[in-house]
């Protein structure tokens, strides 16, 4: 049995009828059965509650408490991760109110946990985003703490202060005023590679932070991806966010449908989770559709678990073979075989699209002739599809040709990707149902099927 929490699905749907239902579906947050044990063998009904508060509270329980609090992280390990990051003024305790400091604007945002409004600072007139968390749930301190804890990478939100009342938290935040990722992603559908792999390699850098810093998101999606003014992504919404040590796993069921890693629904789990979600959003990017959908979200997990990804036809043709051999490393149901955030950030597509010194080498045209041969040579999972899948549709991508070709050989030598794409999302023939926003808010049956 499954929970939906959040605002109500009625709503949800009336407010999105021009846009796809991958925004509905992605913003629905499930959690927990009641009688699901953590790891560590606590029954989690009993620890946090019956009802629907209970279950709120059960929405990000896992096994990994937060640094400081298990003796399973050591102290001198978090100490050290901390030194640099946490600002005095992100400290609780302090004596005055945010209305001593700040004058309140209008609401920009309303999530689960709380409203975010803007806020005009009273000392150098800057506006922020101040995020109101009602005190009393686990996660909210958890939210606050995991904030403080990965404040000061240049793609997370900044948390500029935090006030402390008798019963909420004022998060104080940069102002990402260029909005969510998922609005950009609706208005514009598919993305060139070129766009896409900058924009992933900005996300993919940020959640190779979080893994460093012992932190899971678990809530990867385009509506936590705020944009800034000039259009770089930052990474929000830690509400469902853990600490994990390294080696340490999670059990408890948290994430937003569409985007959940199939362990998730099943056993424990690791900071891969957040890599299959990139990669479901890697997918979205670039095909301007959801991987996995359904009328429930029962279909929708049963999809997440079974169906198999055809990289081949349809819309993938005009993909590079580079793209698809990353995202087939990414969403790969056998969490052993995935790659990690790091891995990931060294793949010759993101290197291609993303690294100058790459683009600039002195390359030589090598000829088409001896490309194809070396691609016979190196056998590919791919060696099925189309040759001409590799050749460059986008108009970016025309002039970039040698160089995509010397990409195909190289990736063929990735060492990280050969054993697993097999075992993952091996081409068949059965393409991707593509929906678009036109026919997908006519029945209430759409709901989940697509974006
Ligand atoms: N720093 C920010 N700058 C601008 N807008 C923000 C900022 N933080 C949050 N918002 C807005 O507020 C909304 C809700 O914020 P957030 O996702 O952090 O809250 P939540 O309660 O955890 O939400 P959700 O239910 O989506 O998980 C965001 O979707 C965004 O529109």
């Amino acid at each position: 049995m499954v929970a939906i929490v959040g605002e109500n699905m009625a709503k949800k749907r009336s407010r999105t009828t021009c846009s796809p239902d991958f925004k509905l579906l992605s913003q629905m947050i499930f959690i927990i059965p009641k009688k699901l044990k953590a790891g560590n063998g606590v029954d989690l009904e009993t620890a946090n509650g019956t009802g629907v508060e209970g279950e709120r509270r059960l929405a990000g329980v896992a096994t990994a408490p937060p640094c400081g609090a298990s003796s399973l992280v050591s102290s001198g390990r978090c100490l050290k991760r901390k030194i640099g990051c946490i600002d005095v003024s992100t400290q609780t305790g302090r004596k005055n109110k945010i209305d001593d400091d700040y004058v309140f604007g209008p609401n920009i945002g309303k999530g689960k946990f709380g409203s975010v409004r803007i806020c005009r600072s009273k000392s150098n007139g800057i506006d922020f985003a101040c995020k109101t968390l009602k005190k009393g749930e686990e996660t909210v301190h958890r939210e606050v703490e995991i904030m403080q804890h990965l404040s000061g990478h240049p793609r997370v939100v900044t948390l500029h202060a935090v006030y402390e009342e008798s019963d909420c938290f004022h998060l104080v935040m940069e102002l990402c005023s260029g909005g969510r990722l998922i609005d950009q992603m609706v208005k514009e559908g598919r993305y060139s590679e070129q766009r896409a792999a900058n924009i992933f390699k900005d996300l993919m850098l940020v959640i190779n932070y979080c893994h460093e810093m012992g932190v899971v998101h678990r809530d990867i999606k385009p509506e936590n991806i705020l944009l800034t003014a000039a259009g770089k992504i930052q990474l929000a919404d830690f509400g469902l966010a853990m600490r994990i040590a390294k080696g340490q796993t999670l059990s408890g069921l948290a994430g937003s449908p569409a985007y959940v890693a199939p362990e998730v629904l099943s056993e424990s789990y690791s900071e891969k989770v957040d890599v299959w979600s990139a990669g479901v959003l890697l997918y979205a990017l670039l095909s301007g559709v959801l991987p996995f959908k359904g009328d429930s979200l029962d279909a929708i997990f049963e999809a997440i678990k079974k169906v198999k990804l055809d990289l081949n036809s349809g819309v993938w043709e005009s993909v590079s073979k580079p793209a698809r051999d990353l995202l087939s490393t990414m969403v790969t149901r056998d969490e052993s075989a995935r790659i990690t955030a790091d891995e990931v950030l060294r793949h010759p597509w993101i290197l291609f699209y993303t690294d100058r010194t790459l683009k600039t080498m002195c390359i030589n045209p090598i000829k088409k002739t001896d490309v194809n041969r070396a691609n016979r040579e190196k056998k590919t999972t791919y060696d099925d599809s189309p040759t001409d899948s590799f050749s460059n549709t986008g108009e970016e991508e025309e002039d970039e040709s040698g160089v995509v070709d010397v990409l195909v050989v190289a990736i063929s030598n990735v060492r990280i990707s050969e054993p697993k794409r097999s075992r993952l999302c091996s081409p068949t023939n059965s393409p991707i149902e593509q929906q678009h926003s036109s026919n997908l808010t006519t029945t209430t049956n759409t709901l989940c099927r697509a974006f």
